[in-house]
């Protein structure tokens, strides 16, 4: 894609930018941001990934490839009814925005192709978990290039448009709560007196470490926690006290709000 225009250049926007820049997957040249009003923000971006800032939206959103909707679900609409007299033709619009229908998409943009993904900000690393689902519109030529560019920040599943709300509820906000847990263990080990580095390091390479095994072994996770809990040992004691204090029920009712509220967001 020669030209592909970021509207909403946020975290999320910066995060595929980076992973992009970095991978040298799509040439700085090629791509544009543009915001609501922070003008800094923009000329930063720029400043770190060489990318161009857009100053005639006319005349760069009239030959756009792409463009990609990264802004927040409550100024989408907004943003759309902005851009949308000044698209060209042909432009696809890929929206990583949560909730938004691919059906709100078109009838504020025209009924053209249109790409729904919800990445993650390990996007920035090549490491985003992305779930993602194409409208009709979408040509098997547009679609493996969606596919490959998505595939250059990390991995991609295709999935039903309506299973996105369950995708950002898992891997979209998924590196939020693996955040949290690394913050629980360094205040749990403070207690014990470890320095809060070394509680640090350990947790996140026992994180890592445990992602990489599931990943390079194939077992099932049931089958190496199995490994690491000997009978009567302390793995033992510590699963006894995450049943006791409902863990299981506790990560199904995280799923299930953020689910929700996913559902909702695409209503309101
Ligand atoms: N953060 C995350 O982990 C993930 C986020 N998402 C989705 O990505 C989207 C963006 O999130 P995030 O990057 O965190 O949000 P941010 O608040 O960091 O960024 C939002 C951006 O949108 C811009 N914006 C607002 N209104 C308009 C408009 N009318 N026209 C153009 N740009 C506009 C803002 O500009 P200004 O600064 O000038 O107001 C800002 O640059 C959300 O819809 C979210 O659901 C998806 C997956 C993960
Ligand atoms: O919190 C949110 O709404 C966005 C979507 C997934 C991650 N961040």
């Amino acid at each position: 894609m020669q030209t592909i225009v970021f509207a909403g250049a946020g975290s999320m926007a910066e995060a595929i930018i980076q992973g992009w820049v970095n991978k040298g997957v799509v040439l700085p040249q090629s791509i544009y941001v543009m915001n609501k009003s922070n003008k800094l923000k923009l000329q930063d971006i720029a400043n770190r990934y060489g990318v161009q800032v857009v100053s005639d939206r006319r005349e760069v959103l009239s030959k756009a490839d792409c463009v990609i909707l990264a802004m927040k679900p409550k100024d989408v609409v907004a943003g759309m009814k902005d851009i949308a007299p000044l698209l060209g033709e042909k432009t696809a619009v890929l929206s990583v925005v949560a909730g938004t229908s691919i059906e709100t998409i078109q009838e504020n943009l025209g009924h053209r192709a249109v790409a729904r993904v919800m990445p993650n900000t390990s996007a920035t690393i090549g490491m985003s978990a992305s779930g993602i689902a194409f409208s009709d519109e979408v040509a098997q030529s547009l679609k493996a290039t969606f596919l490959q560019l998505l595939e250059a920040i990390g991995v991609v599943i295709e999935v039903k448009e309506h299973e996105l709300h369950a995708v950002t509820a898992l891997s979209g906000s998924g590196p939020a709560y693996l955040y949290y847990l690394i913050e629980a263990f360094e205040q749990a080990g403070m207690k014990y007196g470890l320095e809060q580095s070394t509680i640090r390091t350990l947790a996140v390479q026992t994180v890592a470490g445990a992602a990489e095994m599931l990943k390079q072994t194939s077992e099932e996770p049931k089958a190496l926690r199995k490994k690491v809990t000997s009978p009567g040992g302390t793995t033992a004691a510590g699963i006894q006290a995450l049943k006791n204090h409902h863990f299981k029920e506790t990560i199904q009712a995280c799923i299930d709000d953020a689910t929700k509220r996913s559902i909702e967001l695409a209503k309101e």
